[in-house]
């Protein structure tokens, strides 16, 4: 390419992701849910941006995503959307926005694209969402698969657990990433699953596969961007796919005490840190305190 270009790592884009895989590297994803996170993230060089609906986790305090609303969804992704250039942005369907029919899903979808800004949806299900993604991509809407451990299945799966454990439910996951390729998503999320049925999906389908909890051989892997900086899980009850890279929690705490505590000794504000009105203007307000202080003790005698 020209001199001129290039500049800057290109635009990821949803067939950039497919050629990435037949070179045979490995790429990134986070999560992110507001305008700054996204900027970081994006300025870092991670090549998918995901508004995961986890947001009902780690930014709105819920037990599990199942209560976030599809415009819960649509805010944060325009917030993202602000501060994502380079990468891709993908946006999950939130759980209700594409269970009550492929025009309910069609019109949710084209939601996040058009008023959040997301570049293709994410949504949970193998083979019973077949008819559904075929929709969405009749209709232009790239679409993310989502296999394992689909979070929003957690009332009908009882807890969050390992996916894909016996020989049935691994050959049941590889048929499902089948489908779903042959469907026309572009990647697939696989999520809480083992190594070795991560590595024959991954072996088996030219799509990247995208692993959480899913071992090494993922072509691209992805975390929570709250797990990944302390902000979510305690060190005690953090499942074992979480690598802490940073404990935001104790760098907010301890800047937190310290402004409380220079606000209690009257250390904050300091002089530099509040403004002034010129010396002039100084002498003349004192000078009409006084004033109204006479006028106010005439009122008081008459
Ligand atoms: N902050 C956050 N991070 C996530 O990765 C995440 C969310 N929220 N919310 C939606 C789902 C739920 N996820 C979870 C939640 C808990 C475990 C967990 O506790 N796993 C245990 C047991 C696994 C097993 O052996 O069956 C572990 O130790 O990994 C795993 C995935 C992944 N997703
Ligand atoms: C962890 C990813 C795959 C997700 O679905 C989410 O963050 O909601
Ligand atoms: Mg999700």
């Amino acid at each position: 390419m020209a001199y001129f270009k290039q500049q800057r790592p290109e635009k990821v884009t949803v067939p950039s992701l497919r050629a990435s895989k037949e070179r045979g590297e490995k790429l990134v994803c986070l999560t992110a849910y507001d305008y700054p996170t996204a900027r970081i993230i994006d300025e870092a060089g991670v090549e998918i941006v995901l508004v995961g609906d986890s947001l009902g986790n780690v930014v709105l305090g819920y037990e599990n995503t199942i209560p976030v609303t599809l415009d819960e969804m649509v805010s944060a992704t325009r917030a993202v959307r602000r501060g994502v250039t380079r990468a891709l942005l993908v946006a999950d369907m939130p759980y209700g926005s594409y269970h009550t029919g492929a025009d309910d899903a069609v019109r949710a979808a084209l939601r996040l694209i058009k008023e959040g800004g997301a570049e293709a949806v994410k949504l949970e299900g193998g083979r019973k969402r077949l008819q559904l993604i075929e929709r969405l991509i009749a209709e232009e809407i790239p679409v993310m698969g989502h296999i394992g451990l689909t979070p929003q299945s957690v009332n009908q799966l009882g807890g969050f657990r390992l996916q894909g454990k016996t020989l049935e439910a691994a050959r049941a996951l590889i048929e499902d990433a089948r489908a779903l390729e042959a469907a026309g998503v572009f990647s697939i999320v696989l999520e809480l699953v083992p190594r070795e049925v991560a590595r024959i999906i991954t072996e088996a389908v030219k799509i990247p596969t995208i692993g959480i909890g899913a071992g090494p051989h993922c072509d691209i892997q992805v975390l929570v961007i709250h797990d990944l900086i302390g902000l979510s899980f305690t060190e005690n009850r953090k499942p074992r796919f979480v690598r802490q890279y940073a404990n935001m929690r104790q760098i907010m705490t301890e800047a937190i005490s310290r402004f409380a505590e220079d606000v209690r000794s009257g250390s904050y504000p300091a002089e530099d840190e509040s403004y002034a009105v010129s010396p002039e203007t100084a002498a003349e307000l004192e000078l009409l305190l006084n004033e109204e202080r006479i006028e106010d003790r005439e009122q008081r005698t008459i």
